[in-house]
């Protein structure tokens, strides 16, 4: 019992690191809603700053010009040393603010993430310049020895270390809890906008949070460096406890990421002491205490998940655009040429850079599916790589060639989905934690276990052909050169079917917008899970030819260090489109960017730091990557030249321009896809109406909703609401605001946990996700529009028409993909809005997007249709026309739920219609009743009177 107290207490020295980290990570995300993968880094350098004023009283700068340092005098005053180097990291935390954080304020998440990133990698670099690679022994800065408890030697500078973090976290609460800036701080995390109201500048407030916060971690790191030791290479083992404890605090309590920190510390050490025991099972990796804080984060997102908040920020960015255009064959087998032509002409040193290139494409092209197509931030790529690497340096022993390779990727494809599997309720920065701490636990676990020398790798051989990448003197082999070209070019189709196909069309809906993608029938979880899965098979097939073409499998190749360099040039050269891997397969490590260049000038190390700096400036210049960029200046140039590019979106005519003005309004109707269908007779609101609906014929409720109740935490907002609607009916749901009417829309819809039973079509679908209702039939708008951003109109209603099956992928690669589009285009047209079939979202008009909302859902021919304030911020005239719109929908047999503000027009277009206050239901039946009835007069306007449905005026 004596030596788990005293490992306790030994662990509270790393411990204190990593609540100093945690610490400082919330810190910083209070104040600018950055999850800072550089903390450890800003950190380390005002440590390694103390240090080097102390042995030499050098004054070390981060500037990479010289001079680098300047000497202050010999001896250093400890109080002196330690402010100075606390400042250093404070300053450069503030200006990593101004000069990247700053610029980047309204950019998306993603640019956020690599531009930390960058950091972190620029930051190692210049730390390993500046201080050297090795490990350094630092003297005592608390006071040394031991106190005797319960017999029990104590080191003091633990307690120290304890005590100073207890006072550190409670400096910090009361920081923002009684100082004005803490306060506006807090304030900023609720609301940017009400902040600059109150005249508080966000910028500055955010500058500030970042100086204190690296400031922070400095000073733990610093104080723990005589236990720890000073290393650039241990930033590895830090930034992903830090990580844990600022996910267990909610990316919000400073308390509760010192405690998190401390307890990483305590339980690391504890695993450490039982592992030296005869009882504890040898046959556990013994890399057990490395994948401590993934299993904490796991543990943290499983309880936590939904629960962690978001930042109220000004403005709500997007990713990069993706342009869906499938590769011309003619172009793939002219590139095709041209390497293979080449490759026979170059030096050994530049066909090595060549097939570096190529295999780093491969790689590149994993991160287009994961973090381009469906917005899933990985920063694990490179393990899962090393998965299928090591598999084929160890498991796939005499196993002909491609074989190998296959089961290899497949075993990479296993561990991208159980990496993925916990990453499933979370995106962004959380998911890019989870990947990383994923990446260290497949190391420490699986990768360190089966260390391979370079004799375990067996050559490739086909049919009796060497397909080795070296032997003798020739260090890159032709034949090699073209199995990787054969293997990129392959990818190349595969992730261009993917991206054009259905598949690739729900990734991006799920990109775009995860609850309408959930709302239109699109399984969310699962479609993470095959962009996971098709991810790692691609990354295993570069990690294999990787380990090919080095010769040897190491675990640097795939440590989660490469796995942040090989996302830097995947993002680099373009992470939404294949032109943009094969950029990065251009520029990639060792590729053949980097041969030219080193001809030139010898690189090392420097190669790093360029791909940090452009990192950077990349996520502040060009978010979509250099091929988005260079591709957009090359298109603005063409359309100044020729007009308007092809694959450049028009912006469509607003909705009252005459047919003959809209763009394709000449095509014959026989030429449109599905004008020979009985329902491209319908054009407008007023020709009659055509079966739509998938509920035809149907007689009966089609939707039965039966004591529903939903509660907020104490807020009841929907208590014991019934109401049946039949096929056919247009149904009012109407009450004041707050009434409960989106909260029992919710509810019928499964976005929110609901008691009571809901039937489609006499389907009990109360346990039933979003996703499986919408398949029974059941279809909604919402408020906001909530359009997918990065589709086109037509795209959009594919979506849901076609919300998924097992065989799509498949289908899609092998171009047998079927396409809805008489179902897309039928909704368009009864709606009289399929001019804007090619329009992206963001052209449309806000009445133009609420139509377009309407059609999505009625695209998969539903038997209900939610409608939840579709007329929201349209004129009277535009209401009053979707009013007719939803009144013909209803028309083709589709029972219609609206909700709607404009009391006349609902007492006008509805059946029958069901009235809400204080969530629940106080009258019911059809308007005239309604128009009747006192009780909805007193809720609506506080008199008991009844309404006027014209004008709205209260009759005596
Ligand atoms: N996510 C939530 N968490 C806590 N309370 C909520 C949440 N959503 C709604 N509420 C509360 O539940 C009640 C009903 O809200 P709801 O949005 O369903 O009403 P509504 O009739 O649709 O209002 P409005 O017409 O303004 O849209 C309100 O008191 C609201 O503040």
């Amino acid at each position: 019992m004596d030596q788990y107290l005293l490992f306790a207490l030994l662990g509270m020295g790393a411990g204190a690191v990593f609540a100093g980290l945690g610490m400082g990570l919330v810190t910083v995300y209070k104040g600018s809603g950055v999850v800072n993968f550089a903390q450890a880094s800003l950190g380390l350098w005002g440590a390694f700053v103390f240090d080097e004023l102390r042995r030499t009283g050098d004054l070390v700068l981060p500037v990479l010009v010289i001079p680098g340092r300047v000497h202050l005098g010999t001896s250093t005053p400890l109080p002196v040393a330690l402010a100075v180097g606390l400042l250093s990291s404070a300053v450069l935390g503030g200006l990593v603010h101004v000069l990247v954080f700053r610029p980047l304020r309204n950019a998306p998440t993603l640019s956020k993430i690599m531009a930390s990133v960058g950091i972190l990698t620029l930051l190692q670099s210049l730390l390993v310049r500046r201080f050297g690679a090795g490990s350094r022994v630092v003297d005592a800065v608390l006071p040394s020895g031991s106190l005797r408890f319960a017999g029990v030697e104590l080191p003091q500078d633990r307690l120290w270390l304890l005590g100073i973090t207890v006072v550190v976290a409670g400096v910090l609460m009361a920081y923002y809890r009684w100082s004005m800036a803490g306060l506006a701080t807090r304030a900023g995390v609720e609301d940017e906008v009400a902040l600059l109201l109150a005249r508080w500048s966000p910028n500055r407030l955010a500058g500030l949070n970042w100086a204190l916060g690296t400031g922070v971690t400095s000073l733990f790191l610093l104080l723990a460096s005589p236990i720890t030791g000073l290393n650039p290479a241990s930033i590895g083992t830090l930034v992903v406890p830090g990580l844990a404890a600022l996910l267990v605090a909610r990316l919000s309590s400073v308390a509760v990421a010192a405690v998190a920190g401390l307890a990483l510390g305590v339980l690391q050490s504890e695993l450490s002491y039982m592992q030296l025991q005869s009882w504890w099972p040898h046959s556990l990796p013994s890399g057990t205490t490395d994948a401590v804080p993934f299993v904490v984060i796991v543990v943290a997102l499983v309880l936590l998940g939904k629960k962690l908040p978001r930042r109220g920020e000004l403005v709500l960015s997007r990713l990069p655009a993706v342009v869906r255009r499938p590769l011309r064959l003619k172009w793939v087998l002219l590139g095709t040429a041209v390497v293979a032509l080449l490759a026979p002409l170059l030096g050994q040193a530049q066909r090595n850079g060549l097939i570096a290139s190529m295999v780093f494409a491969v790689i590149a092209l994993s991160y287009v599916v994961l973090v381009g197509l469906v917005g899933q931030v990985s920063l694990g790529q490179a393990a899962i790589a090393g998965v299928s690497a090591f598999t084929l340096a160890r498991a796939t022993d005499g196993l002909p060639f491609p074989v190998s390779v296959l089961l290899s990727a497949l075993a990479a494809t296993l561990a991208g989905v159980v990496m993925g599997a916990p990453a499933l309720r979370i995106r962004g920065a959380q998911l890019a934690v989870v990947t990383l701490a994923g990446a260290v636990a497949v190391e420490a676990l699986f990768l360190r276990q089966i260390s391979v020398s370079g004799s375990g790798l067996a050559d490739p051989e086909l049919f009796g052909l060497d397909l080795a990448a070296q032997r003798y003197s020739e260090l890159a082999r032709l034949p090699f050169t073209y199995t990787v070209l054969a293997v990129l070019v392959l990818c190349c189709l595969l992730v261009s079917r993917v991206l054009n196909g259905t598949t690739g069309r729900r990734f991006l809906a799920v990109r775009s917008n995860e609850r309408a993608a959930a709302a239109v029938g699109v399984d969310v979880a699962r479609t993470k899970l095959i962009a996971f899965a098709l991810s790692s098979f691609i990354a295993g097939l570069g990690g294999a030819l990787l380990a090919y073409s080095r010769g040897s499998v190491s675990i640097e190749s795939f440590n989660y260090l490469a796995g942040i360099s090989f996302l830097i040039f995947a993002f680099i050269g373009g992470i939404t489109s294949v032109g943009g891997a094969l950029l990065a397969g251009l520029i990639g490590p060792f590729g053949l960017w980097y041969v030219v260049l080193d001809g030139l000038v010898p690189l090392g190390s420097a190669y790093d730091i360029l791909g940090g700096l452009t990192m950077i400036s990349t996520a502040i210049v060009a978010p979509e990557g250099a091929a988005g960029f260079y591709g957009k200046a090359v298109r603005n140039l063409l359309s100044r030249r020729t007009g308007p590019a092809r694959d450049v979106a028009e912006v469509p005519p607003p909705a009252d321009m005459p047919a003959a003005d809209v763009p394709g309004a000449d095509t014959p109707a026989a030429d449109v896809p599905g004008a020979d269908t009985p329902q491209a007779a319908v054009a407008a609101p007023d020709a009659p109406p055509v079966p739509l609906s998938a509920a035809e014929g149907i007689s009966g409720p089609a939707l039965e909703v039966e004591r529903v109740s939903v509660r907020y935490g104490g807020v009841r907002a929907v208590q014991d609401v019934s109401m049946v609607v039949r096929a056919g009916e247009l149904h009012g749901l109407i009450g004041p605001n707050g009434a409960g009417k989106t909260s029992t829309l919710d509810a019928i819809a499964g976005f929110c946990v609901s008691e009571g039973a809901v039937r489609i079509r006499g389907t009990d679908v109360s346990r039933f996700s979003p996703h499986r209702r919408f398949g029974t039939g059941l279809a909604r708008t919402w408020q906001a529009t909530e359009l997918f951003l990065d589709l086109t109109v037509r795209d959009n209603l594919l979506v849901a028409a076609q919300p998924g099956s097992p065989g799509d992928l498949v289908n899609d690669l092998v171009g047998r993909a079927r396409v809805m589009k008489d179902d897309a285009m039928s909704a368009l047209r009864l709606l009289g809005i399929e001019h804007l079939a090619d329009s992206h979202p963001a052209q449309l008009s806000t009445g133009q997007q609420k139509l377009v909302g309407v059609a999505r859902a009625l695209a998969a021919r539903p038997a209900v249709l939610l409608c939840d304030e579709p007329a929201a911020g349209l004129d009277s005239a535009e209401s009053r026309e979707l009013g007719r719109h939803l009144r013909t929908v209803a028309d083709t047999g589709v029972a219609v739920v609206l909700i709607e503000h404009d009391l006349s027009l609902v007492l006008q277009m509805c059946d029958e219609v069901t009235v809400l206050d204080f969530g629940r239901v106080i009258a019911q039946g059809t308007p005239e009743a309604i128009r009747r009835d006192p009780a909805v007069m007193t809720a609506y306007v506080g008199d008991p009177r009844t309404v006027d449905p014209v004008s709205q005026e209260v009759q005596p």
